[in-house]
């Protein structure tokens, strides 16, 4: 039996609608949720996506501003940037486009961004709220996976929840959202011995490498769920994930594609924290 679709784009659709809809209500009592994008160089697929997120902003009610400077940009000059942001009560959520130039220290940027307009959930507090259970901004992409289990129903307590990445932005936050919904989760990564044993026990298997092909039809339990974030491109140019497609759609039970599955969740969850830093702010 083929493996039926989790449509990201149908998702992120729906979530789009519901900020609209809060949006336009806290609009109507003066407050216009805003997002401040720093796009650092000329990085064509950084261009790409940040321009994304402008128009998905806009179209939804709330206000994006890309602030663009030159990749020679020095780290102190980007420092005062977010300062002075933090500092502006217009400005609700602050997002800045990684990868940043490298003679840029990118944890140290990240950190000196305001937890309380931290929409990406990459500062150190957020990581730490999300640890403990305490209130703070989720990292988009994972908060979009979850939605995607959520949207069909799928209950995770009690079933092994394997990640295969364990990077700050996607593979950990991923391996905390699982766990607190009570799955049994194992994260997996370069060193991993024999990944193929770990993926053919799990329920739930989230790829997050930024590999074509790292999971194939034959490390998949029949009926598992799969999650497919990586971004790669095939030989002939197109978009394409970490997952097989074609081979694994014929053993799971359910399946996100790419492109049209967690990138347009990412998307509609960073619309989502800005829209609640407003209302927090409010
Ligand atoms: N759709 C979306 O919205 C988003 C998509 N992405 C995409 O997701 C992918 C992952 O992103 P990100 O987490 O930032 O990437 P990183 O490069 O930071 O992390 C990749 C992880 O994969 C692990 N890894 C590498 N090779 C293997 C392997 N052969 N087997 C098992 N694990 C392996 C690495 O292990 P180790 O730690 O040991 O090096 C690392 O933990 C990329 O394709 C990225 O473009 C990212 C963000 C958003
Ligand atoms: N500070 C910061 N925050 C991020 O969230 C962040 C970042 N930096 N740097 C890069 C990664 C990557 N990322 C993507 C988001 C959406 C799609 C997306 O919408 N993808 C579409 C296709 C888009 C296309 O056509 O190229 C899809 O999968 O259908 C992809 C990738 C966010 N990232």
């Amino acid at each position: 039996m083929t493996a039926q679709l989790i449509d990201g784009n149908a998702l992120a659709k729906t979530i789009r609608a519901e900020v609209a809809g809060r949006t336009q209500a806290l609009r109507a009592r003066g407050i216009t949720p805003a997002l401040s994008i720093i796009l650092v160089g000329e990085d064509p697929a950084s261009q790409v996506y940040t321009k994304h997120k402008v128009n998905d902003s806009t179209e939804t009610g709330l206000q994006a501003t890309l602030e663009r400077y030159p990749a020679t940009m020095t780290e102190a000059d980007l420092l005062a940037r977010v300062r002075a942001l933090n500092d502006d009560p217009k400005v609700h959520g602050i997002l800045v486009q990684l990868p940043l130039p490298k003679h840029m220290d990118s944890q140290k940027v990240i950190e000196t961004i305001s937890p309380a307009k931290d929409v990406d959930g990459f500062h150190i507090h957020s990581a730490g709220a999300l640890m403990t259970g305490a209130r703070g901004f989720w990292p988009c992409t994972p908060y979009g996976c979850m939605k995607m289990l959520e949207s069909i129903g799928y209950s995770l307590r009690g079933k092994h929840a394997v990640v295969i990445g364990r990077s700050n932005i996607v593979g950990k936050p991923m391996a905390m959202m699982l766990l607190a919904q009570s799955a049994t989760v194992t994260i997996c990564h370069s060193a991993t011995a024999d990944l193929k044993a770990m993926t053919l026990q799990a329920d739930v298997i989230v790829a997050a490498v930024g590999k074509r092909n790292v999971l194939t039809a034959d490390m998949v339990k029949p009926g598992a769920v799969v999650i497919d974030v990586g971004m790669n491109r095939n030989d002939e140019g197109k978009l394409c994930g970490d997952v097989d497609f074609g081979g694994v759609r014929e053993v799971a039970g359910w399946i996100t594609p790419v492109p049209g599955g967690v990138g347009p969740m990412t998307r509609a969850m960073l619309l989502v924290n800005t829209l609640e830093a407003a209302e927090n702010a409010g």
